[in-house]
């Protein structure tokens, strides 16, 4: 099945008024070829700010979370609803510097990610083994019990886009090689085949860790890697160059 290149660039906690309004002006001057689809997530404070800025329609706004309620008192959160409503329509969850930091549970995502998509929001559904896993040769075993709850709760998989972030390779500029990041995609590939049947076939799963305008290529002929999500890069201007690198 051909499932559509997805560039997504996740800003993390960086940003001003001033440099997100450069991002989304470059965006909106760029030639973004059809067979890409890109979506970009400021910091919370600075969605609004983007979208109103933003003239290219081939780019939508992602937010970086969103708790699982419509309103009330959660001080700190933002719900799906309120994502919406400022005009975003994806949100990023699982990220594991949430799973990490914040002590975000497999189960917590995936209630997260139920109420995202009950929010017509789609999801970028973030899963990845920390170092000493993969070391352990635990990544395949992490990804899988990561993705479990989700995959219990969810039936309709069509708005669900998974990034497969191995933690060792974020921001530190050591990719993972196209081989073992090919030999993961395939084995998530596998794993949701089994657990949801042939929508598995049309879920884009992407890389993330080190992605950057230079190495971005070398991956364009792993079949199951659709896309990437991008941190770093996505706030230069070379992220135009990884948007760019399967067209
Ligand atoms: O966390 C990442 C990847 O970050 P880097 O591209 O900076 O490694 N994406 O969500």
């Amino acid at each position: 099945m051909a499932r559509k290149f997805f560039v997504g660039g996740n800003f993390k906690m960086n940003g001003s008024k001033a440099s997100i309004k450069e991002i989304v002006e470059q965006l909106n001057a760029a030639d973004i070829p059809d067979s890409a689809e890109v979506v970009i997530s400021p910091p919370a404070l600075y969605v609004h700010w983007a979208e109103k800025h933003l003239t290219n329609d081939k780019v939508k706004i992602a937010a970086q979370n969103a708790f699982p309620k419509a309103s009330g008192a959660y001080t700190g959160e933002i719900s799906a609803s309120q994502i919406k409503d400022v005009g975003a329509d994806w949100v990023i969850l699982g990220h594991s510097e949430r799973r990490t930091i914040i002590k975000e549970s497999d189960e917590f995502v995936a209630e997260k990610t139920v109420h995202a998509l009950e929010n017509d929001l789609g999801v970028i559904l973030c899963i990845g083994e920390l170092l000493e896993e993969r070391q352990n040769g635990e990544t395949v075993e992490v990804c899988t019990r990561q993705l479990k709850p989700v995959v219990e709760a969810v039936k309709d998989w069509s708005k669900i886009v998974v990034a497969y972030e191995p933690v060792w390779a974020i921001g530190t500029g050591l990719a993972a090689t196209p081989e073992d990041a090919q030999e993961t995609h395939a084995a998530i590939r596998k794993y949701l085949s089994e657990k949801i049947g042939e929508q598995a076939d049309g879920v884009r799963i992407l890389y993330g860790g080190s992605v950057n305008g230079k190495n971005a290529h070398t991956f364009n002929d792993c079949p199951d890697i659709d896309g990437y999500l991008v941190g770093g890069a996505s706030l230069k201007p070379e992220f135009l160059d990884i948007i760019k690198s399967r067209s």
